[in-house]
């Protein structure tokens, strides 16, 4: 059997910002795979760092304003070192980034089939007419009905559910070996959101992509995910298959985000969640940085920062209760 590979390799990933109030250290030394043909769900609440984590993948930050360290490899290069004009060549060709909100991803004074002439006219050098039928062919393939007439529509003559269709049609023209969805299906009503995480999967068997997917909504990590990453405060505090950190979840903010999750799903009043909100970036406490909300906090977790421990199954977990000399979280 074929090996599989790492497509993307995050090691060791600081993301700081120079701002008034100080350095805001909004993701601070990560390290991650993202494997061949898999979906990776990075999960966690707002301003954990998963956006930031994936504007750097796609080269998007400031450089003026953002301090960047570690490397993120691709095709055996840093894409942190490689020069803005030859990283053109690799975003939205290789690496294509769907975002939440498709009506500002779109240019409102350009109709659709303009904005994906572009795509195929850059990376691709198809003619008017060549990417023409390729993207109203791509528009049929995400289930866009009449892809001939919205091909010439503007983005406000779209639904969100079909703008986001056209966004995801838009990023599968060059075949990305990465696709970053970036919460996606957030701002779809429910019924749209199952049709476009249908589509992503279906996608990807059929192109074989790779996706890192952003949510904070662990109900769609378990629809679309195979392996999860838990944000907490620009950290990655748990790491796992989709099945073992939802049969298993080992970190007191996995834990806590799941009751959340039952809680809301049930919409009891007695589960227990997690009080208290994510530190600021300027101003991380001492040791491990979810401390001040755990219940299970000891007093080496105020002193020292937590390392990461494999406990088998890929499942690793960066807290006191776990190895480092701590005990197993029920024997706490
Ligand atoms: N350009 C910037 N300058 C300063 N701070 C920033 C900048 N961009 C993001 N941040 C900060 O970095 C932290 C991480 O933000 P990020 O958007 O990655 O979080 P997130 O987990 O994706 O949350 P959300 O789900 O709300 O998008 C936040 O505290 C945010 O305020």
């Amino acid at each position: 059997m074929k090996n599989i590979e790492n497509i993307l390799e995050v090691n060791n990933l600081k993301i700081y910002f120079k701002t008034f109030e100080g350095i805001s250290k909004a993701v601070d030394n990560i390290s991650f795979v993202l494997k061949e043909k898999e979906t990776l769900g990075l999960v966690g609440e707002s301003g954990c760092g998963k956006t930031v984590t994936n504007l750097a993948i796609m080269k998007l930050l400031n450089p003026k304003s953002t301090i960047l360290s570690g490397k993120i490899l691709y095709d055996k290069k840093n894409i942190l070192e490689i020069e803005e004009e030859e990283f053109k060549k690799v975003r939205g060709k290789e690496i294509g980034m769907i975002f939440q909100e498709p009506m500002s991803s779109f240019d409102p004074l350009y109709t659709i089939g303009e904005q994906m002439h572009e795509v195929c006219k850059t990376h691709l050098k198809l003619t008017k007419s060549e990417s023409r039928y390729k993207s109203i062919d791509m528009m049929r393939r995400v289930g866009i009905p009449e892809p001939e007439k919205r091909y010439d529509q503007y983005p406000h003559e779209m639904s969100g559910g079909m703008l986001q269709r056209t966004m995801i049609a838009l990023n599968l023209l060059t075949n990305p070996k990465i696709l970053i969805a970036d919460e996606p299906t957030t701002a779809l009503d429910v019924t749209v959101q199952a049709q476009v995480l249908n589509l992503m999967k279906s996608i990807q068997d059929e192109f074989g992509n790779s996706i890192i997917f952003i949510t904070h909504d662990l109900g769609v990590i378990s629809e679309i995910a195979d392996r999860v990453h838990v944000m907490y405060a620009g950290k990655i505090v748990e790491k796992g298959t989709t099945e073992e950190i939802f049969n298993k979840p080992l970190h007191p903010y996995t834990q806590g985000l799941m009751e959340s999750k039952i809680r809301r799903e049930y919409k009891s009043k007695t589960l227990p969640f997690i009080p208290g909100t994510v530190p600021s970036p300027q101003n991380f406490p001492k040791g491990c940085r979810f401390n001040p909300r755990c219940n299970f906090v000891k007093d080496i977790c105020k002193e020292e920062e937590p390392k990461e421990n494999e406990l088998g199954n890929e499942h690793l977990v960066s807290c006191w209760l776990y190895g480092n000399g701590g005990n197993q979280l029920e024997n706490n």
